[in-house]
């Protein structure tokens, strides 16, 4: 019989002949502890600097974290100009239209989708693929170019908190599954770790002019990335600023417009229990290995790394194969600024790769469930990255 099962059975801890432990009273309380400085960011991450305009002061002192609130940087109905139906800026006549059809996409998908009782939060719903609303659109030229908007979070929802757009850089091609997981990766961590509100999140591809091996035109990306934040998200958006640049653009300069755009045109966000306006924290989403490359000589100045790491701030999504951590230790402009780095572990590994993409779409193969089936489709239809090779039909020929 098992000995437990005795109703006179003494758990060991409890015999008398067992030395009880010690009281917490002896337990050392003035040993210092020393903080791991990675693990130790949570609301330390660094405010955002304070916006020249008077109003856009940040007030201190609040209570800032404690009061769990929802992830999603808002409802479908609170945002602003929502894309819809109507195309702008669809000078670029060789992308086809989806078809109009009159659906209102903020009811659509919870009635369709969402039974009532289901605790899915709205920005979450994954299959918007097939519902045919609009795409909103990014000037193909410098010159027909505004910065988008119909996603950004005009006030926060949660006034104890400070707003905080997510800018990932990058080639994109193409878009993939992992590139749209980061971001969601990212809003986790900053609503669980952090004082910030997530208000957007921004792909900025890199122009045509970087010269990187299985670069598409510039054009193609963004508009693949519109196409996937669009059909699969309701809370990212495309800037096709840095694509249409005439030269390559430092990523630091990026950032720069980023606060240009979002801080000083438009004075940061409302908090709408006193109606002043609050500077953006800007920060970019990177995966290990281009953090990794900040270590490689002449790839990064320091000043921009300076400027990038101590200014704005940086989200570090894990990748397989680099070791973030030591390096951030490692190296000694990041460890300055490590109160304004967050590194975030990915809990479901996922390591798509576009370069793998491209190798799997020139070799015939299946790219299905890695990326959107609109971008596969956009793909199709473009003819891109199979050099002459057929792509095997992994999609119907419908357009989008
Ligand atoms: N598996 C991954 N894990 C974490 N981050 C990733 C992963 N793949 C890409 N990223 C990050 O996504 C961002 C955009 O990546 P980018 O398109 O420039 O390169 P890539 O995805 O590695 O594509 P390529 O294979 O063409 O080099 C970068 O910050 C990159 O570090
Ligand atoms: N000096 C810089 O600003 C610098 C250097 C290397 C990469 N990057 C950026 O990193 C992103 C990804 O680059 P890779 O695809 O080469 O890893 C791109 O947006 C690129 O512009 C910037």
């Amino acid at each position: 019989m098992d000995p437990t099962n005795d109703p006179n059975f003494t758990p060991p801890s409890l015999a008398r002949n067992i030395e009880p432990p010690a009281p917490p009273s002896r337990i050392p309380n003035h040993i210092p502890i020393q903080p791991f400085v990675l693990a130790d960011l949570g609301n330390a991450v660094d405010a955002p600097t304070s916006h020249p305009s008077k109003n856009s002061k940040i007030e201190d002192g609040k209570n800032n974290s404690d009061n769990y609130h929802s992830k999603i940087p808002r409802k479908h109905g609170d945002l602003s100009n929502s894309s819809s139906d109507e195309e702008v800026n669809t000078t670029n006549s060789d992308i086809q239209q989806p078809p109009s059809v009159n659906v209102t996409r903020t009811n659509s998908h919870n009635n369709l989708v969402l039974p009532p009782t289901i605790q899915v939060r709205s920005s979450q719903i994954a299959d918007l693929e097939e519902v045919p609303h609009g795409i909103q659109r990014q000037a193909v030229k410098l010159e027909d170019y505004h910065f988008p908007t119909h996603r950004l979070a005009t006030s926060l929802s949660d006034d104890t908190k400070y707003p905080l757009v997510i800018v990932a850089c990058g080639s994109f091609s193409p878009i993939t599954y992992l590139h749209l997981r980061m971001f969601e990766m990212a809003l986790d961590a900053i609503s669980e770790q952090t004082k910030f509100e997530v208000v957007a999140g921004y792909y900025s591809p890199v122009s045509s002019n970087y010269k990187k091996q299985g670069l598409a035109p510039a054009r193609h990306r963004v508009r693949m990335c519109e196409l996937a934040c669009e059909r699969t998200s309701s809370w990212l958006m495309v800037d096709a600023w840095e694509s249409l640049q005439p030269k390559y653009t430092r990523t630091a300069l990026v950032l720069d417009h980023f606060n240009e755009e979002i801080n000083i045109k438009r004075g940061g966000i409302v908090n709408k229990l006193t109606g002043e306006k609050r500077a953006c924290k800007i920060m970019l989403l990177a995966g290990g290995d281009l953090i990794e490359s900040m270590g490689e000589p002449d790839v990064w100045e320091d000043q921009d790394l300076h400027h990038i790491l101590g200014r704005y701030g940086c989200l570090i999504v894990e990748r397989t194969g680099s070791d973030v951590r030591s390096f951030l230790l490692s190296h000694d402009i990041m460890y300055e600024h490590r109160r304004n780095v967050l590194v975030i572990k990915q809990l479901i590994y996922n390591d798509i790769s576009s370069t793998k993409i491209r190798l799997f779409i020139r070799r015939g193969m299946s790219v299905q469930y890695l990326l959107p089936n609109s971008v596969i489709r956009y793909i199709q239809q473009h003819k891109l990255y199979y050099d002459s090779e057929p792509v095997k039909q992994v999609m119907s020929d419908k357009a989008d």
